[in-house]
């Protein structure tokens, strides 16, 4: 599966607790992310991970891109819901995005905890069929 993580600033030690805690199940999945929260979880996990940009910077819009083209299988943002972000119309695009293809996005983890156990259980096989049958 392709899954992203998007963490805002006072959200990323949360983050990396989260993705530390359920390394063993991100291992066999391609694993997003914006630049500063993908470089946090590969400090302190073994985990590679393809970074976009710094979310202000655009991050949140290249991961949009491949929502929009239904390639990402679940996506989790830990979102600030205490600060305004100067990028919000692109964090608005993505969840929009999300809701347009039907993208599994949790926004807190106690929402990600239930989407990663899914994920364990097999839930997301679902996922292997859009892949399969996308139109060209
Ligand atoms: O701002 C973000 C998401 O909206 C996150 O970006 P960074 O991971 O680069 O901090």
């Amino acid at each position: 599966m392709n899954i992203a993580f998007i963490a805002h600033d006072r959200k990323k030690d949360e983050m990396v607790n989260f993705v530390t805690a359920y390394e063993p199940v991100f291992e066999g999945h391609t694993l997003y992310s914006t630049g500063t929260t993908g470089t946090r979880i590969m400090e302190q996990t073994s985990l590679s991970i393809n970074r976009f940009m710094s979310g202000p910077l655009g991050g949140d819009q290249q991961i949009g891109a491949l929502v929009a083209t239904n390639e990402m299988d679940l996506i989790i943002f830990l979102r600030d819901p205490l600060m305004a972000q100067p990028h919000e119309p692109d964090i608005i695009a993505l969840l929009r995005l999300c809701d347009v293809q039907g993208i599994p996005v949790a926004t807190n983890v106690a929402t990600a905890e239930l989407l990663v156990k899914a994920l364990q259980r097999g839930d997301f096989a679902w996922r292997e069929l859009v892949h399969k049958y996308k139109p060209e």
